[in-house]
């Protein structure tokens, strides 16, 4: 993207562009990802006509993130900067500034989910007052009571999560509430946390958003409802009467409710775009704001999918999602409200030990090189020679495990693989723990299953070979990497349609169909079925004793 036109350049104002050009439609989706903004343009044919990104790291330096976040020094609080992603809501794609035609313009967005920000009493008379003449984060800049805002990775919140199932009768009974048992990363842990530790700056917050509903705020000019969809991740509302729980917010902090607002449905369209992007950047004044989501629930609207099918996100998380028409809320995983289906719901896994931990294999075995990774792939045999890894350099959500484990094929532990079989052990043994996981929540891989694959790492096919062939499954990808991005234009379009009974799959049946990627290599059922129970066997053992270590820390005289 062109930096001068983006951040301080002023695009023409609509009033020229429309008078030469009669106006098209058109959604722009983006994605407030870990790593990166994402964003798309899609036409009315659901054609993506523009595509482009920004890193956090590389291009917006001042923040001094890495990978996106700041991890604190205790190694369990992370967080981002709020300003940094205020800084890069104003980054409009160019060529819906310059002139042209006119682009008749709604916007969709799905950011990581889980995040929070906490908006200072007296922001919202700033946020609707904003001089078109000035930058945005500029602005902004007093209007938060904390700065840095807890995201998913962080996982400092223990004592909350174990409070908060106390509070409502147990971890099953939290689950059955809100979709999930308490999570270190959930929102109204890391509110509790904040209320426990800052409580003056507490009581100095006006408003709670998620990163969802906070973007969605600077679009619109005043706050955003949250939507039932991304609010599914807070173990806070009622998943099935889609309305806070009292006793959950209670429990985190007082004057939740107030704080966070009704929850709305996803597809509610939330208002008319702020008059600053309307005279700073030349949206349209028509231009309506649809309810923001989450990264995952939008991906699922981007891959289209559909009942049976499996996605898998491969992006800085892992995740891997269903869509569900009963939920059977858990101790593992995830029930969210589906975000293109009221009626429906969404079951999801997150890994934690994605990208960033390929990289670091990648890095330590075959000096950065992605092709000399896919070479270790293509150079050894499926099974791996009965070697199985468990690679986890930061506490793993599903399941709780930390370090690096190697088993020979006696399961024996080992303390080192060659190179190329380091490398395998790593994605198999990925896409096991994916398989066991799933399963474990009642998923079967059936003759007609297709696996759809996005995120970064689905660009590279020899890492879609092992999945095709541990899933024993076709895999198919979109032509964009990015489904978050294209799902929250289409929800754009779902947003404006809704009232007329559209359903989500009519309208999206244009839009190009997932491409074939990988299908199972002859003899894979044969070689994972008999590894995929040594997997979950070694995976209970290295659990026992992660759990053992942990009982021996809290005797006492046993300082660990
Ligand atoms: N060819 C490749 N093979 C494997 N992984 C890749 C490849 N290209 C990119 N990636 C991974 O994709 C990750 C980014 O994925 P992406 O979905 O864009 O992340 P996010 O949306 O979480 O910011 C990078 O961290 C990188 O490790
Ligand atoms: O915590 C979860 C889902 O529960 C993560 O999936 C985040 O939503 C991060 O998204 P990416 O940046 O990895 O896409």
């Amino acid at each position: 993207m062109d930096e001068d036109v983006l951040t301080d350049g002023r695009a023409p104002g609509p009033s020229a562009a429309m008078a030469e050009h009669p106006a098209r439609p058109c959604c722009l989706g983006w994605d407030f990802s870990t790593q990166q903004v994402k964003v798309v343009a899609v036409d009315a044919e659901l054609n993506v006509f523009y595509e482009d990104s920004v890193n956090f790291d590389r291009d917006l330096l001042e923040y001094g993130t890495q990978g996106g976040v700041h991890v604190h020094e205790d190694g369990l609080t992370v967080t981002s900067p709020v300003l940094m992603w205020v800084q890069v809501s104003t980054r409009i794609p160019d060529p819906l500034l310059r002139p042209g035609p006119h682009w008749e313009m709604e916007v969709g967005l799905a950011p990581r989910q889980h995040g929070s920000v906490y908006w200072k009493t007296g922001a919202s008379g700033v946020l609707t007052s904003l001089s078109p003449d000035l930058l945005l984060h500029k602005q902004l800049q007093a209007c938060f009571s904390i700065r840095d805002s807890p995201v998913w990775m962080d996982s400092s919140t223990t004592a909350q999560c174990r409070q908060l199932e106390a509070a409502v009768g147990g971890a099953q009974a939290l689950s059955g509430l809100t979709g999930s048992r308490a999570y270190e990363r959930f929102t109204g842990n890391q509110i509790a946390k904040i209320y426990q530790q800052n409580p003056e700056a507490y009581s100095h917050t006006e408003r709670i958003s998620l990163v969802s509903s906070f973007a969605a705020s600077l679009f619109l000019g005043s706050y955003s409802p949250i939507d039932y969809s991304d609010g599914s991740g807070m173990n806070l509302l009622q998943i099935q009467d889609k309305v806070w729980s009292q006793v959950c917010l209670g429990a985190c902090a007082p004057h939740l409710e107030e704080k966070l607002g009704s929850p709305v449905p996803s597809c509610s369209v939330v208002g008319a775009i702020s008059s600053y992007y309307v005279q700073r950047y030349g949206f349209s004044p028509g231009c309506k704001v649809v309810a923001f989501t989450g990264d995952n629930p939008a991906s699922l609207a981007g891959m289209r999918l559909e009942e049976g099918d499996i996605a898998v996100s491969l992006g800085t998380s892992d995740t891997l999602f269903l869509w569900l028409r009963e939920p059977m809320p858990a101790l593992e995983g995830h029930i969210f409200c589906n975000p293109v289906d009221a009626r429906h719901y969404m079951a999801l896994l997150c890994f934690k030990n994605g990208s960033l931990m390929r990289e670091k294999i990648r890095d330590e075995s075959v000096c950065c090189s992605w092709s000399d990774f896919s070479e270790a792939l293509q150079s050894t045999e499926m099974g791996n020679g009965g070697n199985l890894g468990f690679y986890f350099d930061v506490m793993e959500i599903t399941p709780e495990i930390i370090g690096r484990h190697r088993f020979s094929t006696e399961n024996h532990q080992v303390s080192a693989f060659p190179r190329a079989v380091e490398i395998r052990a790593l994605i198999e043994g990925q896409f096991m723990a994916k398989r066991i996981h799933a399963e474990a929540l009642g998923y079967r891989v059936m003759p007609k299953t297709k696996i759809l694959a996005t995120g970064g790492a689905s660009h590279n096919r020899d890492i879609l070979q092992v999945l095709a062939d541990v899933f024993g499954a076709p895999v198919y990808v979109t032509d964009t990497a990015n489904s978050a991005c294209v799902g929250s234009a289409y929800r754009a379009f779902h947003g404006l349609a809704a009232g007329t009974d559209v359903p989500f799959s009519e309208l999206v049946k244009l839009a190009p169909n997932p491409r074939l990627a990988a299908t199972p290599t002859a003899g894979a059922s044969q070689v994972y079925e008999a590894l995929l129970p040594r997997y979950a066997k070694l995976e209970q053992r290295i659990l026992s004793q992660i759990r053992g270590l942990r009982s021996e820390c809290l005797r006492p005289r046993h300082p660990c």
